[in-house]
């Protein structure tokens, strides 16, 4: 009998058309609807970059100022979503809150089953518009403080981090969020967004669709590796520490997180653009030991392995830098994946087809009960 092949972990394999990024491994490229990431992350507000995701083209002064609008409108928390989320042990992992909080805004949402292409961008704004509060309060009240409510003359980032930690960032930091907000919003067809367009084939509603992608962002080798980058740098301590730490992790076939990538074998195309936010990070905060550690994890690792970082390993040190929680790291990953997700979900519903792929059956061969 001749070997059936599979495709394991469907490596390399094309399973639609997508006109939404193009990931080039080849030219270390990433195209947000034709435009390189470096230049959205460069010039354009991360308001900008969602109705770019979404629509296609970047705005118009008057469709920003609508979404601009329509954000600042929707980010207090709903009385019931607070409510859950206070029920919730203070131990949940914050990615299991955000995943609770999207069930009960979709539950809330009465146009949750409208298909239609505008119901459908309203529940993406939505989601838009709330995930930072969601992730912000849940942030505090890990640590006993009270919820901070929005300010609606704070754009999406100086907001997000106002909701956080009760006091306006400096201008440097709140520009190296919104640029890791621009990197972050959209990457094809990762496990995520994958998840997300599985959901929708089924014809399942888009919240659905989205508390199926928290989950598969979740684990460490996807989204969960920003978290796990800090978790290696506090094991580590300092970059003098480095050799003898990647001795034994090498040793015992240890992962080394916030390296390596599915599709880029050469470099994550990200990289660089968080790196320098990093590095401006650790300018403003005077910690060039983190940036040391970082840096040497990186030659020591690439030299003996040859395998390069991805976005996560800069952006992880980024947003411990600015304050965050180690668990709140790949929350706010969620929180600019809404726009890339929800694109893709409002895609894959235009143009569906059930996505249902084969096994090739391994198990026993047929047998009976009665022997
Ligand atoms: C934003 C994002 O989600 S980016 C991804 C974030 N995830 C991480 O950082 C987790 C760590 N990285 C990994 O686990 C992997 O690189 C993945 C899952 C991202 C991609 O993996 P795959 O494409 O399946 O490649 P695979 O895991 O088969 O790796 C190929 C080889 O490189 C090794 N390798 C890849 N990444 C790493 C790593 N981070 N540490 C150690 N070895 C690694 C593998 O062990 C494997 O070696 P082998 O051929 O000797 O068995
Ligand atoms: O593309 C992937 O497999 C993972 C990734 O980098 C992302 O989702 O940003």
């Amino acid at each position: 009998m001749t070997e059936q092949e599979i495709y394991k972990g469907l490596a390399g394999v094309p399973v639609d058309y997508s006109a939404i990024s193009k990931v080039n491994p080849e030219t270390n490229s990433l195209l947000y609807r034709g435009y390189p990431v470096q230049e959205l992350a460069a010039q354009k507000s991360f308001e900008e970059v969602a109705l770019l995701l979404w629509g296609g083209e970047l705005p118009s002064e008057s469709e920003l100022a609508d979404l601009v609008a329509q954000e600042r409108a929707g980010r207090a928390l709903a009385d019931n979503v607070r409510a859950v989320i206070d029920a919730l042990p203070k131990s949940a992992h914050p990615m299991d809150v955000v995943r609770t909080a999207v069930s009960i805004i979709g539950a809330n949402d009465p146009d949750a089953e409208d298909p239609s292409a505008d119901a459908e961008l309203a529940k993406a704004k939505a989601l838009f518009a709330a995930l930072p509060a969601i992730v912000a309060y849940d942030q505090r009240r890990r640590h006993g403080l009270e919820l901070v409510e929005p300010r609606d003359d704070l754009d999406y980032s100086q907001n997000f981090l106002w909701m956080t930690f009760g006091e306006e960032a400096a201008p440097e930091v709140v520009d190296a969020f919104r640029v890791s907000m621009v990197l972050y919003a959209e990457h094809s067809f990762n496990a995520s967004t994958f998840t997300a367009r599985v959901i929708t084939s089924t014809t399942a509603d888009l919240y659905s669709a989205v508390v199926g992608a928290v989950g598969a962002l979740k684990g460490a080798l996807h989204g969960g590796a920003n978290e796990a980058v800090m978790h290696t740098f506090d094991e580590i301590g300092e970059a003098a520490n480095v050799e003898a730490w990647l001795d034994d992790a090498l040793a015992s076939k240890k992962k080394i997180m916030g390296f390596g990538h599915r599709v880029y074998k050469n470099g994550d195309s990200r990289v660089p653009t968080m790196h320098a936010a990093l590095e401006r990070l650790v300018e403003h905060y005077d910690r060039p030991d983190l940036l040391e550690l970082a840096e040497a994890l990186e030659k020591s690792f690439g030299e003996r392995k040859g395998i390069k970082p991805n976005l996560d390993y800069p952006a992880g040190p980024a947003y411990h830098l600015m304050g965050f929680d180690t668990q709140t790291f790949t929350p706010i990953f969620a929180a600019a994946r809404i726009t890339g997700w929800t694109a893709h979900i409002m895609e894959q519903a235009a143009a569906n087809s059930l996505i249902r792929p084969l096994a090739v059956y391994n198990g026993v061969d047929e047998r009976h009960l009665d022997g």
